[in-house]
């Protein structure tokens, strides 16, 4: 059987019967798409629904929150409880972990969610999106803490996030490759798309905040400058630059066409550990960029191998085509 235009349930019934993908595994993941398409019909009847604008709280990062960063967020909330195997949410929009079990036993699960992500493209209705990940609990819990949430991202069975471009888009990975549905207009089905998304080894396109230039540490300097000397710098061709403030944007972009993203660490963000937020932003994405054939780094260390020591931790984040991030880690590691 073909799998192109297979609907989102079929192709989780067929991951069950082949892969033995876990069945309430396959419920959350129904539940998140369910939350993708809410958030989509939201932001697509934004101007009449008068949400697009901020309201006059602030999230745990001190970043002023998008009344559609707060409907999002319900609905993750409430779709994502419904899942009898899930423990515990966290959410770049909450400050605490939300306990659902008091006692999580081992195979319960963990969701993280960057709810909207690139917000900030909302009201000049650019591409936003939102970002997930599951992880599963090996042991059982007797004491809630945070710790229990810190899990590295290598222990993820689940990460993908939905675009809301000028089509809805739902990409995922369950470990087994990248799946890239759309939304469909009329049924409100996922339909499989883009099976098998892959990334190319190299690449002629990099994504990075140049107005950040002066805060830069020495190789990412180096990297950029030797990608726009082009055909007669030491690169020896011609590289293109793309920024849609939208990390989610950003990396459909890359798998979908080749490229490489950079938010690192600099001289502003050193003291929080740099801008993204490692468990719902740098890990999911991560895990989808790896599951394509690509490369997720910190320019030091693999993302996915890193401790997490706080749950809404930020991170340096270098990920894309393979041979673009090992050309920076071999930077990286000259540096030192
Ligand atoms: O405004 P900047 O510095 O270019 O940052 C853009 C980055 O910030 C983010 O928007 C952060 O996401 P949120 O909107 O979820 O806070 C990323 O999606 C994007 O890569
Ligand atoms: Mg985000
Ligand atoms: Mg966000």
């Amino acid at each position: 059987m073909t799998l192109e235009h297979t609907t989102l349930r079929k192709y989780l019934l067929q991951m069950q019967k082949e892969h033995g993908l876990d069945q309430d595994l396959t419920l959350l993941v129904e539940d998140i798409a369910t939350s993708c398409r809410i958030i989509s019909h939201q932001i697509r009847n934004g101007p009449f629904l008068d949400i697009l604008g901020a309201t006059e709280t602030s999230n745990i990062q001190g970043e002023t929150q998008k009344q559609l960063d707060v409907i999002a967020n319900d609905v993750f909330l409430s779709h994502c409880s419904n899942c009898q195997r899930v423990a515990a949410l966290v959410s770049e929009e909450m400050d605490d972990v939300i306990w659902l079990k008091e006692t999580p036993k081992a195979g319960d699960y963990l969701v993280y969610f960057d709810p909207l992500d690139g917000s900030s493209n909302l009201n000049v209705n650019l591409s936003v999106g939102s970002i997930f990940s599951v992880v599963e609990l090996e042991q059982d819990i007797e004491t809630l803490t945070n710790e229990v949430v810190l899990l590295k991202g290598t222990k993820q069975v689940f990460a993908g996030y939905s675009l809301y471009g000028p089509s809805t888009s739902l990409v995922f990975s369950t470990g087994k490759g990248v799946q890239g549905f759309t939304h469909k207009m009329g049924t409100g089905e996922f339909l499989l798309t883009f099976p098998d998304m892959c990334l190319p080894d190299s690449t002629e396109e990099f994504a990075i905040n140049a107005s950040r230039w002066r805060h830069w540490d020495e190789t990412i300097r180096r990297y950029v400058e030797e990608c726009i000397k082009g055909e007669n710098g030491p690169r020896q061709k011609s590289f293109n630059m793309r920024w849609t403030a939208s990390m989610v944007a950003e990396i459909h972009r890359i798998l979908t066409r080749g490229g490489v993203f950079l938010y690192p660490v600099d001289a502003e963000n050193e003291q929080t550990g740099g801008k993204l937020r490692l468990l719902y932003e740098a890990n999911p994405m991560s895990f989808i960029v790896e599951q394509a054939g690509g490369r997720a780094s910190t320019g030091r260390e693999r993302i996915l191998g890193v401790q997490p020591q706080s749950h809404h931790q930020r991170i340096s984040v270098i990920m894309g085509c393979r041979n673009e991030v090992e050309l920076i880690e071999s930077y990286y590691a000259e540096q030192t």
